[in-house]
């Protein structure tokens, strides 16, 4: 699959291209107020607003609907932003279309159906118009793939992928855990597609946005979009996680843009030091083929024996043991408590094997 890049799509952006806006158009002052004061900031060349918004439950302020395409339309006469709106259904494709929006975008709700992609995807064949589609909600890359490949399937190639972090039980301070190994994986595995990151979504609260859009930087990520509203207190939608256009102008003014590639000398030293990883890596790889055959061996004398696979007090005294070790020796206890129930699950799983085998020692 060929993607343009996000320059042929959007004139005179730079890496950040910004996006910004209102989480949802409130009022047609509101959306032109924020225009002016963003269309005053170098990097931000798309204006966003939510129009159609998808509540998890009814009754909560849904969104302006069709009315606030219009103010749309004069935020692009007005500042010369280009516009984009999120669309859910083919309805909103045609009307977004009739009024002139210039790029679509589709969000994590969505992206999660693919009945509803698919519907979209047909919607928008033969029609000209860029496409960005947010991470599923829960962390499923190859929705998010499967998304892209519906649009592109259906003649729509100038797509960027926007990163607005994961549904997670588990409580943390971010409101969408950020699971950056998934846009980098997406990044691996479709080379060439913009991708950009979401800091409002990820962070929910806005003293985290700083630090979200650097690491997204410093993740070769190629923009930004973020929530902005003239008055984030009395925005009536996610206004603990809105920032003032002030506010993006100083924290686009704070991000460190880290050169892709250092001098000849840098290069030479990151390559010395990747070779000593390398044989680190080839290492790790022998000694756990060698942990995995004696798994192998010990699943088939627990067979001819009859003992059973799981010896739960062993499990747990290894594991104390390693994470006491694993602290000593400075690593991170959430690391190595995945690592070694990794290890675990796979050892179970060889020795499970070799006992429906019926493998005797
Ligand atoms: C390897 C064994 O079987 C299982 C796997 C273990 C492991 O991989 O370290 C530990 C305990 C068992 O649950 C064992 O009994 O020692």
């Amino acid at each position: 699959m060929n993607f343009p890049p996000l320059q042929s799509w959007i004139p005179g952006s730079q890496r950040p291209l910004v996006i910004a806006g209102p989480c949802s158009a409130e009022s047609e002052v509101q959306v032109l107020e924020t225009a002016q004061a963003l269309a005053k900031l170098p990097w931000v060349k798309v204006y966003r607003a939510g129009i159609w918004k998808p509540r998890t439950r009814p009754g909560l302020f849904e969104g302006v609907g069709t009315a606030g395409l219009a103010w749309m339309s004069r935020v692009k006469e007005e500042t010369g932003l280009l516009t984009t709106v999120e669309v859910a259904r083919p309805d909103h494709v045609k009307d977004a279309l009739a009024h002139g929006i210039d790029i679509l975008w589709i969000g994590a709700r969505t992206v999660v159906n693919p009945f509803s992609m698919q519907e979209l995807a047909e919607s928008l064949a033969g029609v000209d118009i860029p496409v960005m589609v947010k991470n599923p909600v829960n962390p499923d890359l190859k929705l998010w793939m499967g998304a892209i490949e519906r649009l592109h399937k259906n003649g729509i190639t100038r797509i960027a992928a926007i990163h607005r972090g994961f549904f997670q039980s588990e409580k943390t301070q971010y409101r969408n855990a950020p699971l950056w190994e998934i846009p980098i994986e997406l990044m691996r595995q479709m080379p060439g597609l913009p991708v950009l990151c979401d800091p409002s979504h990820i962070s929910g609260n806005r003293s985290l946005i700083q630090q979200v859009s650097q690491q997204a930087m410093d993740l070769e990520m190629d923009g930004l979009m973020v929530e902005t509203h003239p008055d984030p207190d009395k925005a009536w939608t996610d206004s603990v996680q809105q920032i003032t256009p002030e506010s993006l102008g100083e924290i686009l003014n704070n991000l460190i843009l880290r050169e892709q590639k250092g001098s000849r000398e840098f290069e030479r030293t990151l390559e010395e030091l990747r070779h000593e990883v390398d044989l680190i890596d080839y290492e790790m790889i022998r000694l756990l083929a060698k942990r995995m055959n004696i798994a192998e061996e010990m699943g088939r004398y627990k067979y001819t024996h009859n003992i059973t696979i799981l010896q739960l007090q062993r499990w747990k005294e290894l594991f104390a043991d390693r994470i006491k070790k694993g602290n000593k020796a400075g690593l991170d206890n959430r690391f190595l408590a995945a690592l070694l129930q990794l290890v675990h699950e796979q050892s179970i799983q060889i020795q499970t094997n070799v006992m429906s085998r019926g493998e005797e020692q």
